[in-house]
């Protein structure tokens, strides 16, 4: 649109979406790390979403694009704002703010667009996963919670589940009132999908008393399991969902050394943690290769996130073009096993759970096997086991530890996907024999 006067001007969060867009499509960066970039940015959220409706819908709404040749009949508007203002109209706010000629344009091909969309496709790509919802139990006790939402809603009573899919029924079936307590992890409420804006925007969650948390990233803590007081080592820590968590699980008691290296993200780890009311949390501004035992002595729980793909968020705010190519992977695994053998060296751990939100093996099971390889004195523990054998998708059959480790996969367990694996020090006499 440069070099192009409009009389009246486009409002700033479609040229924001819009340039937001444009560089990703350019540059090899993320758009999550893109909307990262401008998160003092008033109407934060609601790109988020308009960005996450594209992201979504990617694919119907570049071909309906294309088909209507509006790019085409009006050379002025650029690709990007066009996708931004028909991601707002047809799927987000479905609405167009002002009168600018941009925004006049994409109102008058409305008709044509949704046409080409076709009702089929339109229809097709909703977001049905439920918001998960975790009560940070530093500020609010699970009963106190229970009190404070039964303004609201009602809680789904559910026998005790006799097996899993008898669980994922019932969160298929919630109903848009309802909200019910998750089977594996039990601080984590269970919301209908549609409930996403209310806890979006609510002050429950801007006070941290509950966290916007999915699932199968609470699995990791929960799968360590500390006990109270425990000395743990949060490798990579901001922005510290998990780290909260395990000052949840430990009941804010023993101490967390939760270190980070990007110094933008080390002081979202503090404020978060901070607003959370963490007093066990001991924050590090630094790379976790270059820390000695002796700066975090006595660590006997290590828990390792380290930067992985995403692949497993793939349609979550992520554009198609971001494709993880081998060479990509294999930088990515040779930093994990070097984080987890950094981890495997600290001399009183006695547990350590890895985690990615990859669906890669080069990030999963090749890294196990590696540091298997190299440090002989761990084992695995089956993450089945620890969630009382009620899950169902494990690791690759192919490697003969597949089935120790768990996925968590979109379509079957109604969370992002994740993986995870358990890994335990062998005692002086596992290692003899
Ligand atoms: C997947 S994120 C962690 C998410 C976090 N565990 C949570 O649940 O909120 C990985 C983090 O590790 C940080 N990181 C990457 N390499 C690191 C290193 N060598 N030492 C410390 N932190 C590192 C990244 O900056 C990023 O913030």
């Amino acid at each position: 649109m440069s070099g192009f006067k409009h009389s009246i001007k486009v409002p700033s969060k479609y040229k924001k979406v819009a340039a937001i867009l444009k560089t990703a499509f350019e540059s090899k960066k993320s758009l999550k790390s893109l909307i990262f970039e401008q998160k003092k940015h008033v109407k934060l959220r609601d790109m988020q979403a308009l960005l996450t409706h594209y992201t979504d819908n990617q694919r119907a709404i570049d071909a309906a694009i294309e088909k209507c040749q509006i790019l085409e009949e009006n050379p002025r508007l650029s690709r990007e704002l066009c996708i931004t203002l028909v991601t707002e109209l047809i799927y987000h706010r479905k609405d167009l703010k002002g009168d600018s000629k941009p925004v006049q344009t994409v109102r008058a091909y409305r008709k044509r667009i949704m046409k080409a969309l076709g009702d089929e496709n339109f229809a097709k790509k909703k977001d049905t996963k439920p918001r998960y919802v975790r009560i940070n139990t530093n500020i609010v006790s699970i009963a106190d919670a229970h009190a404070m939402l039964a303004e609201n809603w009602y809680k789904k009573d559910c026998p005790p589940f006799e097996n899993y899919d008898e669980f994922l029924k019932a969160v298929e079936t919630l109903e848009e009132n309802e909200y019910m307590v998750d089977m594996h992890v039990d601080d984590l409420l269970i919301f209908h999908s549609k409930q996403k804006y209310f806890w979006a925007t609510h002050e429950y969650t801007e006070s941290k008393k509950f966290m916007l948390q999915d699932k199968a990233t609470c699995l990791a803590a929960k799968i360590l399991n500390p006990p109270i007081g425990s000395i743990i080592l949060d490798m990579c820590a901001a922005p510290g969902m998990k780290t909260i968590h395990l000052s949840n699980l430990v009941k804010n008691q023993g101490t967390i050394y939760a270190i980070e290296k990007d110094a933008e993200r080390y002081r979202l780890l503090r404020s978060m943690t901070k607003k959370a009311k963490c007093k066990n949390i001991k924050p590090i501004e630094a790379d976790v290769l270059t820390i000695t035992p002796e700066q975090c002595p006595d660590v006997e729980y290590i828990l390792l996130d380290p930067p992985c793909s995403g692949s497993g968020m793939q349609n979550r705010m992520c554009l198609n073009s971001e494709v993880d190519d081998a060479q990509r992977l294999q930088k990515l695994g040779g930093l994990q096993i070097k984080l987890l053998s950094h981890a495997m060296n600290f001399p009183h751990v006695k547990r350590i759970v890895y985690s990615t939100c990859s669906i890669h093996k080069e990030e999963n099971e090749d890294v196990v096997k590696k540091c298997l390889y190299l440090n002989p004195n761990f084992k695995l523990l089956s993450a089945k086991k620890a969630l009382r054998n009620k899950w169902c998708n494990l690791g690759d059959r192919q490697y003969d530890f597949g089935k120790k480790c768990l996925y968590s996969r979109p379509e079957k367990d109604l969370t992002i996907g994740m993986f995870i694996a358990i890994f335990e020090k062998l005692s002086n006499s596992e290692e003899v024999a």
